[in-house]
């Protein structure tokens, strides 16, 4: 059979990581298999601003690029469909309308609580056949085993077993004409035959309830993957509730999608001692019967690392997309500076994230209009009248504007005035960025442009102390 998985959010606001890596290990397990990856949409909430929720999730999944074969598909668009079904198990015997109103459900449970008891449904409609009615109190209720247990082979838990004389009759019919969220689910895991359904395992109580829900309905249970808990940094579970991050903060603060799935695919799941994977090799490696069953920590510094590795080794054109998104966010103009590719090869040594590359790379979009006065004082002194001439006027000369033309100017510069290579790149770092610290002196200057680079010089050459 084909696998199938889904991701399944509810819209209560932005996507954090950890549903992010639930996200992850759903496509993951999907790509693999050369199964399908199906987007649901659990909105039948309706009190939440869904609209806005739903377009903040696509447009994470999206950055992440993790690509659904089907959806979203939203639940409040079938409606229709869990009426259909909540009716035909009553007409069959399998569930039964309730009508009780909060008051007499508040008692009930009180006494359980009173006699230290687990609160549960009482049962008193169960065998009354009380039909329809017009009643606002009306709810359709299911009629859960009473004896026995409901066992599954989880993925990643092992063996979970459950008495049914823990469980009562569930609501799957509420008094506002909407399903529960347990009945919305399994009606739709079955009609998306979904084979293998992969969550947080927040949802391990809800499987024992889910799996009656299969059996009633004739329908074949899935396999079922409950995935730990991403913690935060404190221990606690990453929630909105608790701050957690929005998979967007990320791109924002400069992650490369892949480093972030790499990051998520590794929180959680290894494959020997490997750290570094692509995307291919995810696809091909991923399974879940290696997914670690203990919670995994939120660990920033291997994000950062990871980053690194990716701005290190990804092809310098492709990094450079992400860069210019981050250089047209702080302002700039990519029209009045270099190539982003090339401040990527210029900084990817030097940085873990392209916000500190699209900050550094500053100096290269605008004007240069400040100066450190240490800087200043330290090498734009009588000694730099000289080799900041030489250069000029050999950078003036260059046909080509390359790095190694740079280079090889300095050089010439050195030899021409008989002084180390430092000698000529100090007071060329001081004019072309105001500081004494930037990459390389060839890629500082590149990066400048020839026009542009000549202007600072000159520009340093008026800030030499006079009979320099
Ligand atoms: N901290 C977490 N770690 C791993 N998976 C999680 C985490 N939080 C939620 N999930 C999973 O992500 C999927 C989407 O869940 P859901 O949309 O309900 O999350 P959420 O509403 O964003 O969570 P919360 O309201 O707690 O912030 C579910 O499978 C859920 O189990």
């Amino acid at each position: 059979m084909t696998c199938r998985t889904r991701f399944a959010p509810s819209p209560t606001g932005y996507l954090h990581i950890g549903g992010a890596r639930t996200a992850l290990y759903c496509w993951l397990e999907a790509r693999r298999r050369g199964g399908q990856f199906i987007l649901r949409i659990e909105d039948t909430d309706q009190e939440r601003n869904v609209k806005e929720a739903v377009d903040a999730i696509l447009e994470a999944m999206d950055w992440l690029g993790m690509d659904y074969d089907e959806g979203p598909i939203y639940q409040t668009q079938r409606l229709d469909r869990y009426r259909e079904v909540a009716e035909q198990l009553v007409a069959q015997g399998k569930a039964y309308y309730a009508y009780e109103t909060r008051e007499e459900l508040d008692a009930v449970r009180a006494a359980a609580m009173e006699a230290k008891e687990k609160p549960r449904y009482h049962g008193a409609y169960r065998e009354r056949d009380a039909g329809y009615r017009d009643d606002p109190n009306r709810v359709i209720r299911f009629k859960n085993p009473l004896d026995g247990v409901v066992a599954w082979e989880d993925k990643v838990k092992g063996r979970i077993e459950i008495s049914n004389t823990e469980l009562d009759d569930l609501v799957i019919f509420r008094p506002d004409g909407f399903p529960t969220y347990n009945f919305a689910v399994v009606v739709d895991d079955i009609d998306m035959a979904i084979t293998d359904v992969v969550r947080g395992d927040d949802h391990v109580n809800n499987t024992p309830r889910q799996i009656n829900l299969y059996r009633a309905l004739g329908a074949t249970v899935p396999h079922f993957a409950h995935l730990p808990m991403i913690l935060n940094e404190d221990g606690e579970k990453l929630s909105k509730r608790t701050g957690a991050a929005d998979v967007m903060q990320y791109r924002d603060a400069g992650y490369l999608p892949h480093a972030l799935l790499n990051y998520l695919a590794r929180l959680g799941w290894s494959h020997g001692d490997q750290e570094i994977f692509s995307i291919a090799e995810l696809t091909s490696l991923f399974d879940l019967k290696d997914v670690n069953a203990k919670a995994s920590r939120l660990d920033s510094a291997k994000l950062g690392w990871l980053n690194q590795q990716y701005l290190k080794s990804d092809e310098p054109a492709d990094v450079a997309t992400h860069l210019a998104w981050h250089l047209r966010a702080a302002g700039f103009d990519l029209a009045n500076g270099p190539a982003p590719a090339d401040v990527v090869v210029a900084l990817r040594d030097r940085v873990q994230t392209l916000k500190d590359m699209a900050e550094r790379a500053a100096v290269w979009y605008q004007p240069l209009t400040h100066y450190d006065d240490a800087a200043v004082a330290k090498h734009l002194n009588a000694g730099a009248l000289a080799p900041l001439s030489d250069a000029r006027m050999r950078l003036g000369q260059l046909a080509s504007w390359t790095t190694e033309a740079v280079s090889a100017a300095l050089h010439e510069t050195a030899e021409a005035l008989s002084i180390g290579v430092g000698k000529v790149a100090q007071p060329l770092r001081v004019a072309i960025t105001g500081t004494q610290v930037s990459p390389d002196i060839s890629h500082t200057v590149y990066l400048a442009g020839q026009a542009e680079a000549i202007r600072r010089i000159d520009a340093a050459l008026a800030k030499l102390p006079v009979g320099a």
